[in-house]
Parts: structure tokens; C-alpha cells; sequence
């Protein structure tokens, strides 16, 4: 039995994964694995390069397949319109399209939340052309609203701009705003929901008791058709209420108006129709996924999205597809991905939120939502439209058929994970295999003092240094004794260490963080100054022969240009990708030997994930940072889209508390903490850039000292191998006993019949 066998892998997945070359899973598989197909939330913490990805990847897949094998077993083919085939529909409250502590009882006409939040529903069927009509009785005390929705709704009616709400307080509500509305009403009393799509806008109105309390909404223009259907909808905080559909007589049905369930067949949509659509991945109210994979980048969407398809061409009958949904590429290709529905999408946040708010994405199918580097999702101002997308998901069920949650990083431990965290995920797992100190063994730490006061080869002019121009306006010069002057000096000595260090290293392979896209600029200039070139973007230049050959991954190049780059790199056609933060998370290049800090990061957890590019599996990696000795004045700006570098107009770089645009920058004090995290302090290199004797010593013993970085770590076995290779010593030691014996037998048999 393989060790992914162990886990409760599909066979054709460990056929992937053996193709991959994976041998034994990696602690973080071993963990994860099981619990996510066992169908648990779990929230994972494990180091940089720890193989998080397959982590999740590997059974989400094998659930996704599982998912569309009971689909289609249950009922094959789709039949569009089976409403139109067999008369109305029965219409009943949803047991599936609901929140979980919503009870709704057997057939679907009484519904019950003893919670004291407020929980909803909505029925299987719903309306989108003619004059419908339903009626719900309060049956307890408690609150109830009740009213119409679209399937991506959330179900708390009116809070957002998909459903239109009739409160017992006495206010409707719509897109999250509550007005006075009609009366309150209460225990005993019958509300009339009624829909009429023969008016252009529908218009959507309600009654107590038969008495008419006017039009509550005219629906938007974009409201219309079969994807918009509005379906009767029910949410209560500690209430019970009972509905009817028309399958009882009605109380107070008004003149002109039909019983929603006796209702024209097309005028109507059914759940019935939208789950068979769904089993193929579409329906009528857009592509629906059954997994949906968010992404802090779009370099990490497209990885992750990689890795997906190399695995799902394992399965077969039913086939997976899967979408790559990413800003900064043409929406209509995006549209196009989803076209006869997927069954996966991996994205960033900006495009799926357009497509779910224009109905090409629906998310009423999702059964697993990932969050990959959850806290970088986060930090990015992503906590409000995660909630949304949340609250569109189908929560119903239990065991595996429920909605399941996974949040993945190598630093999982701030206070906003752990908020979104208590809010969507239902009693998750916390697999924490490193904790805080999420920084692979495999990785060495050094450091680069730079002092412009002692070398003063900032005050060279050949190659050119172009600088960020946040001294434009100082007095800056060579016998200048100013913080501004310190300061500038730093910003054009950084570049001639970072030379003489790669000189020194005969550096091939190395990803180079700069602290914004304007200082990437600058460094590629350098770079081509010093005969960098880019060979791979067709121009004459040498690539990896040439000793600078550069290219850039940054937030401002286009996703076309991020593409090309990460490709040339990861294939060896250049030796320098120069990049911000956007290159921190996830980015996987097989054996990368070096990552250098042009500038150390604001949060020793950055630091980590920057780091983190080297050193995974079980590759050695050095992280090599310039640290400044004074204080670099840079640019800070919050107003989106502004570059005062480039603002004609600016007089001053003055700092942020002045009303400026810049911040002192404290190297020192940066450092202080990546170390307080590392838990160790980070050694200089010696004068000629070699490495400090501890870490010379420690690499000594791999293959080509010097050149160790980049190569397996030798001599070491890891824990999880000695682990599996002691659980199977048994049965290896019987199996060659009984071959022992076979061959014995054998022998034995051939003397015999010689005689
Ligand atoms: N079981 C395995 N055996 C061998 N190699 C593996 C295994 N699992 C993953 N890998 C490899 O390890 C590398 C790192 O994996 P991955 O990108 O999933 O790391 P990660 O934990 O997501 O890192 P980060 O925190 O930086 O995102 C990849 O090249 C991947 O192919």
C-alpha cells in the first residue's frame, strides 16, 4: 500500500502524484488529507514549501469527483425543462437551499429556528413572468420576514440587492436598507407575498390578512428572465411559520394573481431543473463550481490553477474541468472559461466578484471553499467580499453533504483569521505543524550590512543608480552630513552591493524583492545598465549567459508581461526575477537557490513568506537581505493610483504624518524583529561577501559546498520517511519470509522432479 494510499487517496491520484514523483506525503499532506475527505473544516499552518498546495488540491479533487459521480448517478440525463414536461412543479421549502439551522419540516410547508440569530430559506420554486402568489402564517411569537430572492441570495432576506423583504416589525427591506413599510404583524397573522412580472419593472407588493399594503419594490431593469427567478423566501430569528403555496386553498389569494404552484410551467423555475444543470457544472443562473479556490495573486492563481490540471487528468467518467478566473486579463476570456460550466475555479477576488455580481458565476453549487494564504486574503481588504461570497454558498446539510471550509498559510495566527474563521467555518481543525516559526530548516539567514558612511562607492556614476526621486527636493551631495543625504547615499549603494554580491556568489538563480514597482523599475534599469538584457522578451541580448540578465514580476506589469517573466525565470532563461511582495506567496520554482532582500519587508511575516521561495522540499536556500544602517526616507502612499514620484506639481517628499507622501524607513528596527521571529539572530556575510563560518560549516558537508544551494539537502531523512518505513518494516519482513519460503519450495520441487 502507498503512503498517499494510506491517507484514502483514489487510485488514480497516487497515479498522478507517482508521475509527479512524489514519493511519501509530506507532513502537512499527511494531516490535511484525511480530515478534508473525511469532510471536517480545517484551518492549516504549516512552513513556506511544505506542499500546502497538494495539501488541499489532491482531495478537493477527489471530492469534486465524488460530488459529480453521485450527481450523475442520481439522475443522468438533464432535462431542461422538466417543468414544462411534467406540469407544475410541486413547490415546497428547500431541505437543501437554506441555512443550516433552519429546520424545515417533511414536505416542506412549515419551517422553525429556535436559534436567536436570524437563519432563512427558500422554496424549490420559483418565479419569473406572469402574476404569483404565496402565503406564509406566523405560527409563534419571534420575528419574521418573508418576501422573494434570487438562488444567489443570501438568506437573510434584504440584505443584499438580490431579495426583497417584508418584516414583522412593520419595514421592508432591500440591499441591506430597512424602511417603514405596510404594519407590523405577528403571531396568527397570514402575509400575502405577491410577485408580478406583467408589469415592466416587476413590481413585488405584500398583504396581512388579505388587506393590500401597497407596492413595496419595482425591481431593477437587469431583473428579468429565468437566471433572475424570484423564489419565496422565509427567514426567522426564535419563529415558526408555516407556508402555502397553493397546494392547501389559500386564504386570501388576490384577483388577477395565480397560486405560485399552480402556476403556468413556464413561468416557472424549479430546484429540480437547477441541480440536474448544476451536475454539469452550469445553470441557468450562471457557471457553478462545485469548488471555488481564492487567491492573494494572480501569479499564485495561475500556479495553483497548474497544479489542478496536471491532477485531474487522472479522472475520468465524470472528466473535471476546471477555470482560471484572474484580474488583468480580457473579462470576455474569463466568460469564455465558463461557458458549459466548470467544475473548479481557481481566482483572485476582483474578477470572481464581477462575475458573481453579473450572474456569470453563480455560487449556489459550491460545496468546498479554499482560502489559500488566508491571511494575505485579508490583509488585502478581502474580509467583506469572502463574507459575501459566503453567504451565497448553500450551507444545508450534514456530514459531507454540507459546505465545507479550508483556509491554508504559512502564518495563520492573526486575530483577523481567527475572526473570519469563527464566521465561516464550522468547527474547524486547526492543523498548526510549525506555529509561528513557519521558516523551513532548509533555509539559511544572512545579512548585508550597508553603510554608506564607510563605503562610499555610492558616489561612482558609472552604471548609472536611478533612485526612487523622494529626494528630489532635498539637499543631498557628496559632503552632505543630512539623514536625506544618508538616505539617498543608501538608495544608490544598495544596487553596487547587491552586484558584488552576485559576483561573488556567481549567482544563476535568484529572486530579488524590492520593496514597490517604481524600485523594481529602477533596479532593471541597473541591471540592463550592467548588460542585463532579456532575451526571452525577443530581444538580442544573452539571457542566462549574461551575469545580470533580468526580468520583472511586479503588481503594475501586465498579466501577459507576469506571465512571460515567471515562465523565463522558472525555465532558466534569465538568472534575476526582480519583484514586490506579489511574487511572496506561494510562487513554487523548483530548486531556486537564493532570494535577496534589496529592502527587508515592514513585517517580519512577509519576511517569512519571502524567504519561504527557497528552501522548499527539501532544497537547501539562502536568504540574503541588505540592511541598511541608517534610515531610508520612501515613499508611502495610500491614494490609490497616485505616484507623487511621477506628480509634476510636488514640491516637497514630505512624510506622511506632514501630509506627505514618504515614511522614514528603520531597517535596524526591521530587523530586530525578523529576528525576534526567526528566534535566532542573522549573521553577516565577512567582508568579501563569503559566508559567515557557522553556515560555510553547515553546508561544507553537501555535494559542491559552495554551490549546495538550490541542491537536496544530503544525509537526512525526514521524519515522515522513517515514520512509513517503520510502519511497513513488518509486512516487508514477512513478505520476505513467505518469497523466502517460495523460493525454498521451488527448489525443493526441482530436486524432486530431477529424480
Ligand atoms: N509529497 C511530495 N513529495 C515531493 N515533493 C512535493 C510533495 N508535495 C509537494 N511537493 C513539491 O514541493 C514544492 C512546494 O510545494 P507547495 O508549492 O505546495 O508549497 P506550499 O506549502 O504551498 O508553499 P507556500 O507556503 O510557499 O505557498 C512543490 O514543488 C511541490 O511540487
Amino acid at each position: 500500500m502507498s503512503a498517499f494510499e494510506e491517507l484514502g487517496l483514489m487510485p488514480e491520484l497516487i497515479r498522478g502524484v507517482e508521475e509527479m514523483e512524489w514519493l511519501l506525503p509530506t507532513p502537512v499532506q499527511s494531516e490535511s488529507v484525511p480530515l478534508i475527505l473525511g469532510g471536517g473544516d480545517v484551518m492549516v499552518a504549516a512552513e513556506t514549501g511544505s506542499g500546502k498546495t497538494g495539501a488541499f488540491a489532491l482531495p478537493v479533487l477527489q471530492l469534486v469527483h465524488e460530488t459529480l459521480t453521485e450527481r450523475q448517478s442520481k439522475g443522468g440525463a438533464s432535462a431542461p425543462n422538466s417543468a414544462a414536461l411534467n406540469g407544475p412543479p410541486q413547490c415546497q421549502l428547500s431541505t437543501h437551499d437554506k441555512d443550516s439551522l433552519f429546520a424545515v419540516s417533511n414536505g416542506g410547508l412549515r419551517c422553525e429556528a429556535t436559534v436567536k440569530g436570524w437563519v432563512g430559506g427558500r422554496a424549490t420554486g420559483g418565479a419569473f413572468s406572469g402574476k404569483v402568489y404565496y402565503e406564509v402564517t406566523c405560527e409563534s411569537v419571534g420575528l419574521c420576514r418573508v418576501g422573494w430572492a434570487t438562488r444567489a441570495a443570501s438568506y437573510e432576506i434584504g440584505k443584499d440587492r438580490r431579495s426583497f423583504g417584508y418584516g414583522s416589525t412593520g419595514k421592508k427591506s432591500h440591499g441591506g436598507s430597512f424602511e417603514d413599510y405596510g404594519t407590523p404583524f405577528g403571531k396568527g397573522d397570514i402575509v400575502g407575498c405577491l410577485a408580478d412580472f406583467t408589469q415592466s419593472p416587476a413590481i413585488v407588493r405584500f398583504t396581512v390578512n388579505g388587506q393590500d399594503k401597497g407596492m413595496a419594490f419595482s425591481l431593477p431593469e437587469h431583473m428579468k428572465g429565468r437566471s433572475n427567478a424570484l423564489f419565496p423566501a422565509v427567514c426567522l430569528k426564535a419563529a415558526t411559520a408555516s407556508v402555502n403555496f397553493g397546494d392547501q386553498p389559500l386564504k386570501h389569494l388576490p384577483h388577477g394573481y395565480a397560486a405560485l404552484s399552480k402556476a403556468p410551467a413556464e413561468a416557472l423555475t424549479t430546484v429540480a431543473y437547477e441541480e440536474e444543470a448544476e451536475a454539469d457544472g452550469s445553470s441557468s443562473s450562471g457557471c457553478s463550481p462545485t469548488a471555488l479556490i481564492l487567491e492573494p495573486s494572480r501569479d499564485l492563481a495561475q500556479q495553483v490553477h497548474d497544479v489542478i490540471s496536471d491532477m485531474r487528468k487522472h479522472l475520468n467518467a465524470p472528466t473535471i474541468r476546471n477555470a482560471l478566473i484572474v484580474g488583468g486579463t480580457d473579462p470576455r476570456a474569463s466568460k469564455a472559461q465558463l461557458q458549459g460550466g466548470v467544475h473548479i475555479v481557481t481566482g483572485t477576488s476582483g474578477r470572481i466578484k464581477d462575475l458573481v455580481e453579473s450572474g456569470k458565476l453563480s455560487l449556489s453549487s459550491v460545496k468546498y471553499f479554499i482560502l489559500d494564504e488566508a491571511d494575505r486574503l485579508l490583509d488585502t481588504g478581502n474580509q467583506d467580499l469572502i463574507l459575501n461570497l459566503f453567504s451565497r454558498f448553500p450551507k444545508a446539510g450534514t456530514g459531507t453533504a454540507r459546505l465545507q471550509v479550508m483556509m491554508f498559510s504559512a502564518t495563520l495566527h492573526s486575530d483577523e483569521v481567527k475572526d473570519i474563521a469563527k464566521r465561516i467555518c464550522h468547527q474547524p481543525i486547526l492543523i498548526d505543524l510549525k506555529g509561528k516559526e513557519a521558516v523551513p530548516e532548509a533555509v539559511d539567514h544572512v545579512l548585508v550590512p550597508v553603510d554608506p558612511m564607510e563605503d562610499r562607492s555610492w558616489l561612482q556614476s558609472h552604471p548609472p543608480v536611478p533612485t526612487d526621486n523622494a529626494h528630489k527636493y532635498d539637499h543631498t551631495g557628496p559632503n552632505v552630513d543630512s539623514a536625506e543625504n544618508w538616505s539617498q547615499a543608501v538608495k544608490k549603494l544598495k544596487p553596487r552591493v547587491l552586484q558584488r554580491l552576485i559576483d561573488a556568489h556567481k549567482m544563476e538563480q535568484c529572486l530579488v524583492f524590492c520593496r514597490t514597482n517604481f524600485d523594481c523599475d529602477n533596479l532593471e534599469a541597473f541591471f540592463n545598465a550592467l548588460g542585463g538584457g532579456q532575451r526571452w522578451a525577443g530581444r538580442k541580448e544573452s539571457g542566462k549567459e549574461n551575469p545580470y540578465s533580468c526580468v520583472v514580476l511586479a503588481g503594475a506589469r501586465s498579466t501577459d508581461e507576469r506571465r512571460e517573466a515567471l515562465q523565463a525565470f522558472k525555465e532558466g532563461a534569465v538568472r534575476f526575477l526582480i519583484c514586490t511582495d506579489v511574487a511572496a506567496r506561494g510562487l513554487d520554482i523548483s530548486g531556486l537557490p537564493y532570494v535577496v532582500n534589496v529592502t527587508l519587508p515592514d513585517r517580519a511575516e512577509d519576511y517569512i513568506h519571502r524567504v519561504g521561495r527557497v528552501g522548499r522540499a527539501e532544497k537547501l536556500g539562502l536568504a540574503i537581505s541588505l540592511v541598511s544602517k541608517v534610515p531610508e526616507k520612501v515613499w508611502y502612499c495610500k491614494q490609490k493610483g497616485y505616484k507623487p514620484w511621477m506628480d509634476p506639481k510636488r514640491k516637497d517628499a514630505g512624510t506622511h504624518d506632514q501630509g506627505g507622501h514618504t515614511i522614514w524607513y528603520d531597517e535596524q528596527q526591521l530587523l530586530k524583529d525578523i529576528e525576534q521571529r526567526l528566534r535566532h539572530p542573522v549573521l553577516a556575510v565577512n567582508a568579501d561577501m563569503s559566508l559567515p563560518q557557522s553556515i560555510a560549516a553547515r553546508v561544507a558537508g553537501q555535494p559542491g559546498s559552495g554551490q549546495a544551494y538550490g541542491q537536496d539537502k544530503m544525509g537526512t531523512v525526514s521524519k515522515e520517511a522513517l515514520k512509513h518505513l517503520e510502519t511497513i518494516k513488518p509486512a516487508m519482513d514477512r513478505l520476505s519470509h513467505l518469497e523466502h519460503l517460495a523460493q525454498g519450495f521451488y527448489f525443493r520441487r526441482c530436486k524432486y522432479a530431477k529424480r
